[in-house]
């Protein structure tokens, strides 16, 4: 097997996330999900989950399918770490994205969600392609959707080639050398405990010196920004006239206008560039003349997150061979 899939971003203004065609059941049921290396719960709104908490999204509705099975007695829980989270049941049933098809796939059934997900109507769900050992079914844990169709795709691998405010693809089992220019640079994925946990070989500020130092984080297309170790991100701010770490924003901003410089990572001897415009993610409110930037502190997260403003500099295997890599590639 092979597939291939849009990922489109879901505003028009900024990336904040990109979401992705799938169909589910017999006959099938298409829901627009959120594809996310940071989790490995494949969730959906559906007909579980009460009215009061659905506001546009799409559902899927296992009774309407001829294909699903209730998973008996197994539940789920997930929180994520902006402190939104879902729960509810399972099912299982015929899933496919891009081609290709998951004959029995765990569906897990919201029975609550909490408000951020209420609000963000383009979502119907996220599609966790971490590690198993992240999934939350209880007392079973089920398998992601990648591990499920690794064993009949081409090659056991898929690719992010996510775009700045423009639709990208994810492709499934085939590495598309027209994606990419240059060779693809593999480094070791640390599988504990779930993550693409990955060692960027350094970074620079714009034209600065490029700082060869271990970056140890995690590659999180489910993640909107860059969150790394604060003293990279002052030295990053500090070329920024205007920048502050507002307190009430939750993150360093700066004047629209100001000036942004480039910000550079490594990946072994291969280097990516992420350019100003993506540095600067968005307006705190709409219109405001103050932004909140692409690249935020970790401190108070606990993990270094390589998020969608970094994957869209790059072309991006996430490689499925025991061991485990993952390869980045210019574009
Ligand atoms: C946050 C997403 C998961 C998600 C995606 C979308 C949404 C909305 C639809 C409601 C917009 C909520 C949640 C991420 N996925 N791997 C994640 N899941 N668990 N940890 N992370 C990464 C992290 C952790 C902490 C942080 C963070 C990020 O941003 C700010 O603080």
């Amino acid at each position: 097997d092979t597939g291939s899939a849009a990922a489109t971003p879901i505003d028009p203004r900024f990336d904040i996330a990109y979401v992705t065609p799938v169909t589910i059941g017999t006959p099938p049921q298409t829901l627009q999900l959120d594809l996310d290396t940071g989790s490995s719960d494949l969730w959906v709104f559906s007909s579980h989950t009460p009215a009061s908490q659905v506001r546009g999204q799409r559902i899927y509705a296992p009774d309407k399918s001829t294909t699903s099975k209730l998973l008996n007695g197994h539940t789920w829980s997930i929180t994520y770490g902006d402190g939104s989270g879902s729960r509810g049941n399972v099912y299982t049933d015929k899933f496919t994205i891009g081609g290709v098809t998951v004959k029995s796939q765990a569906i897990e059934t919201a029975q609550q969600v909490s408000s951020s997900f209420t609000t963000e109507d383009a979502i119907d769900g996220l599609v966790g392609l971490g590690f198993s050992t992240l999934n939350t079914v209880s007392p079973n844990g089920q398998l992601t959707f990648f591990d499920n169709a690794k064993p009949n795709l081409d090659s056991p691998v898929f690719t992010a080639d996510l775009k700045y405010m423009k639709p990208g693809t994810y492709d499934f089992g085939f590495i598309d050398k027209t994606k990419y220019t240059g060779e693809i640079t593999y480094v070791p994925v640390e599988t504990d405990p779930g993550y693409w946990t990955f060692t960027s070989s350094g970074y620079g500020v714009g034209s600065g010196t490029f700082s060869s130092s271990p970056i140890t984080g995690i590659a999180d297309t489910g993640t909107s920004l860059v969150y790394l170790p604060t003293a990279i991100v002052t030295a990053y701010y500090r070329q920024v006239q205007g920048a502050t770490n507002s307190r009430s924003y939750g993150g360093y901003v700066f004047p629209c206008n100001s000036t942004l410089p480039a910000f550079v990572f490594g990946v072994g001897e291969a280097k990516f560039t992420i350019p100003p415009s993506y540095m600067s993610y968005a307006a705190v409110t709409d219109g405001s003349p103050t932004c909140f930037g692409g690249l935020q502190s970790s401190s108070g997260i606990g993990v270094n997150i390589w998020g969608d403003v970094a994957l869209k500099a790059a072309f991006v295997v996430f490689n499925g061979e025991e061991p485990p890599t993952i390869g980045w590639a210019n574009k």
